[in-house]
């Protein structure tokens, strides 16, 4: 473990298969050799565990019940999480994965702690139901259904967020996390070959520069022809809004020394949280 303020990130771009005891062994492979390089903080991609597909969801689903139920035979990508987090003392941001809960299906991110304790979960919020004609169509909602809750959770080193993809599209939960303190968003996440050049990295620069904190955003490798065309490019964005690590669209590890004191700089220097006009306008939990 580094000072108070510094650590090291590491975003894990995983290729994705539709054999899920693979896909857990390839995920932990990159975790051991990230937590060996020296990662205090790992985080997976979206959907790691199944193929990115509406049909896959419900047929990849697994509960996530608290720690102490989780077992391997039921629940084994939540139980590799929380080992593989215990066994090398890290926090593990666990991507997302289809979660089953009462008869409906959840894109769902489980956030491990060092002592292998599932800290939080976060349920994606905002579902993925869009239509670009001749380019692409995804509706998530077909066999989705959307979280309700911001995602935050403390490290000894900041306040971290957590999202889950789409959800880097609506500013209004990104300065919710900040306002909960954050310091730190993570978003594991699958972007396309439409949307990926066009808006991936802009999206993490822009909620990085309008927060003041750090973002990361961690995606699959880009699959076989047929199959969800992830963008790839996984990459760790500062507080200035400068692209501090990123990688194109193969098997990666990307790492970042993070040092939350440049956050703590740029509010100090820029102070617009201070300037904020909550006379004319303020963001408010429902
Ligand atoms: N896959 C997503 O949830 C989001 C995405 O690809 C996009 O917003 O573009």
């Amino acid at each position: 473990m580094k000072s108070a303020t510094k650590f090291k990130v590491a975003l894990c771009q995983l290729a994705v298969g539709d054999k899920k005891a693979v896909n857990i062994q390839r995920a932990k492979a990159a975790i051991e050799e990230a937590a060996r390089n020296g990662a205090n903080v790992v985080s997976l991609p979206e959907c790691w565990n199944s193929p990115y597909a509406t049909t896959s969801f419900p047929q990849y689903a697994e509960e996530i019940p608290s720690t102490a139920q989780v077992n391997e035979k039921d629940h084994p990508s939540t139980y590799m999480v929380l080992s593989l987090a215990k066994s090398l003392g890290i926090y593990l941001v666990g991507g997302s994965i289809p979660e089953r809960d009462n008869g409906k299906v959840y894109n769902t991110c489980v956030v491990a702690g060092p002592d292998g304790t599932l800290l939080t979960k976060h349920r994606k919020v905002h579902l993925f139901d869009i239509d670009v004609p001749g380019k692409i169509t995804f509706k998530e909602s077909d066999t989705l259904s959307a979280g309700n809750q911001v995602t935050v959770f403390d490290t000894p080193w900041c306040k971290i967020g957590v999202g889950i993809c789409y959800d880097i599209r609506f500013p209004e939960l990104s300065m919710l996390m900040k306002n909960a303190g954050a310091k730190f968003l993570m978003f594991p996440g699958a972007f396309n070959l439409t949307t990926g050049p066009a808006h991936w990295e802009l999206l993490q620069r822009a909620r990085a520069v309008d927060n003041q904190l750090y973002v990361a955003a961690t995606s699959p490798a880009r699959g076989p022809e047929g199959g969800y065309q992830a963008w790839g490019h996984s990459s760790v964005v500062s507080p200035w809004g400068e692209v501090v690590a990123t990688t194109e669209h193969g098997e990666a590890i990307v790492y970042a020394d993070i040092d939350i004191e440049n956050a703590n700089e740029m509010r100090r220097n820029i102070p617009t949280t201070l300037q904020a006009r909550k006379d004319i306008y303020k963001l408010e939990l429902v």
